[in-house]
């Protein structure tokens, strides 16, 4: 089983199914789950006074081994329900403490809160008075634990079925949810830990992890490492940031074919002046581009359309960013080619594919489909899906992204990636968690120039 698999709750009910059909006992289930809970719980707080909060079903149940099992370790367990137990599993858990069982409504608060209240069950949002409760109890706490998930996130969109507090944890139980990693739920998870339950789980969705990346080769030259294009448009920032990006990405080599030729930036980005769109034709026409980027600073004129036929005719792997995108929601327009890798954010998203149902990761992955391209869906929480299906989901970037020209690293940093691997879904990926970890290297209140510089830190650190 794969550490970074994302599990809609049909998918983790149909995988805990499978293994009670092996034969695994329900009941030692829970007990698993509660014991890998109680041991992240015990390892932070030791033994502060803490008050487990336990729902109706196994998610409760759940809560009543936490509380049993932090007890036999000496802390001060008080536990609070909402109502009875209503699955076996659960009534058994409750059946095995042998403590008082509070009032959730009532109860006192505590230095460590634990929300056993619900987790993939949650049908539809909590009563306000209980939402409430569990807001003013968790605030209260020192420290706060979600058992699975916090009570009142919709497990497969992550949207906030009613008012959800901020955890200081959250301790998914097998796999992680679309809730742990999408917001607005994500931002309510605090910190992510994973309590593995031991039954096989497979699924296509798989969190973002760090990527392993090699140094060249010893028979490397420029053009084996990659050669990027750039084409620019009326902006120069733009392609410039997406230029330097792509050159501190680990490609072998970057051109910028740029209307308003030499602008400045670094020495190693060769600068072609292209003045009219027609000439691009012939400057595209050279085998060894490995990957193209156009859209950073393009503009939207006939100009630049012309431009971006140009580069969607020329057959070369590329990225597809900004301006680019908003022309291809146009009429008559080429097609996308099939492999090229598309960086929306929500407004061009919408522009391009319309209102598509379902969460975010399904919205991209019928992008993607649609399209065949892979996409990037980005935002504070971005999604890379690829038209086979594969997603994978980056969690935790700086909200310090929110700033102008981070796009346009983030593109050229792909077409970087796709110039060096070759493979769009692996340099898509391997792009948005170099970004993400590059913000993290930034000091607050960082600009796209920043993430530039911490680029090279960021790379040799997945050597
Ligand atoms: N299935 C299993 O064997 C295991 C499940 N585990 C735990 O079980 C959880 C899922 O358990 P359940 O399927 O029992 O679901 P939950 O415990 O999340 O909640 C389901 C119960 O809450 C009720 N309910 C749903 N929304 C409500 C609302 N807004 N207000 C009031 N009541 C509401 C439902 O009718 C049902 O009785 C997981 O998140 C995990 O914590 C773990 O113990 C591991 C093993
Ligand atoms: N609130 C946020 N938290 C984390 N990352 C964000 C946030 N807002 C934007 N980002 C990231 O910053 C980048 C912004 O890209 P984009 O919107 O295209 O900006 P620009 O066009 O100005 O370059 C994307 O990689 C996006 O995922
Ligand atoms: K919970």
């Amino acid at each position: 089983m794969s550490h970074a698999s994302v599990l809609k709750a049909a998918q983790m009910r149909a995988a805990e199914q499978a293994a009670f059909d092996r034969g695994v006992d329900p009941y030692a289930l829970m007990e698993c789950a509660g014991k890998a809970v109680a041991q992240i719980i015990w390892r932070a707080g030791h033994r502060r006074d803490l008050l487990v909060l336990c729902g109706p079903g196994n998610n409760g149940g759940d809560g009543f081994v936490v509380a049993r099992l932090l007890r036999e370790r000496g802390v001060p367990v008080r536990v609070a329900a909402l109502s009875e137990s209503g699955t076996d599993s659960a009534r058994r858990a409750r059946a095995a403490w042998d403590g008082p069982v509070e009032d959730v409504m009532t109860t006192a608060p505590a230095t460590q809160v634990v929300d056993a209240l619900f987790g993939i069950g949650l049908s539809r949002g909590l009563d306000g008075a209980v939402a409430q409760r569990l807001g003013a109890l968790v605030e209260s706490a020192v420290a706060s634990y979600a058992v699975d998930l916090p009570s009142g996130v919709g497990t497969d969109c992550g949207t906030l079925l009613s008012d959800v507090p901020r955890f200081g944890v959250t301790i998914a139980l097998g796999a992680w949810k679309p809730a742990h990693l999408l917001q607005p739920a994500a931002e309510r998870c605090g910190r992510l830990v994973l309590a593995p339950l031991h039954i096989p789980l497979a699924s296509q969705v798989e969190r973002l992890v760090a990527p392993g990346l090699t140094v060249p080769a010893v028979t490397a030259h420029k053009y084996s490492r990659g050669l990027v294009a750039v084409i620019g448009g009326g902006m120069a920032g733009a392609s410039l940031l997406a230029s330097e990006a792509a050159a501190r990405s680990g490609a072998g080599a970057v051109r910028r074919l740029a209307v308003d030729g030499p602008a400045g930036g670094l020495h190693a980005i060769i600068d072609r002046h292209v003045a009219q769109p027609e000439a691009l034709a012939s400057e595209l026409d050279d085998q060894r581009i490995a990957a193209l980027l156009v859209g950073p600073g393009l503009g939207l004129g006939a100009d630049a359309r012309a431009r971006l036929e140009a580069a969607l005719e020329s057959g070369h792997p590329m990225v597809i960013d900004a301006d680019a995108l908003t022309l291809l929601a146009e009429e008559h327009m080429p097609s996308i080619p099939s492999g090229a890798i598309l960086t929306p954010h929500e407004g061009e998203f919408g522009r391009m594919f319309g209102q598509l149902s379902g969460s975010k990761i399904d919205r991209a992955r019928a992008a993607a489909n649609r399209s065949g391209a892979i996409i990037v869906y980005k935002g504070a929480d971005s999604v890379v899906a690829a038209p086979d299906g594969r997603v994978a989901v980056a969690v935790g970037a700086s909200s310090w992204l929110s700033t102008a020209g981070t796009g346009d690293v983030l593109a050229g940093l792909a077409a970087g990636r796709l110039a060096v691997t070759g493979d769009p879904f692996r340099a898509a990926c391997q792009a948005v968690w170099l970004h993400g970890d590059a913000a993290r290297r930034c000091r607050p209140a960082f600009v796209a120039d920043d993430l530039l510089d911490a680029l090279p830190a960021a790379i040799a650190a997945r050597l």
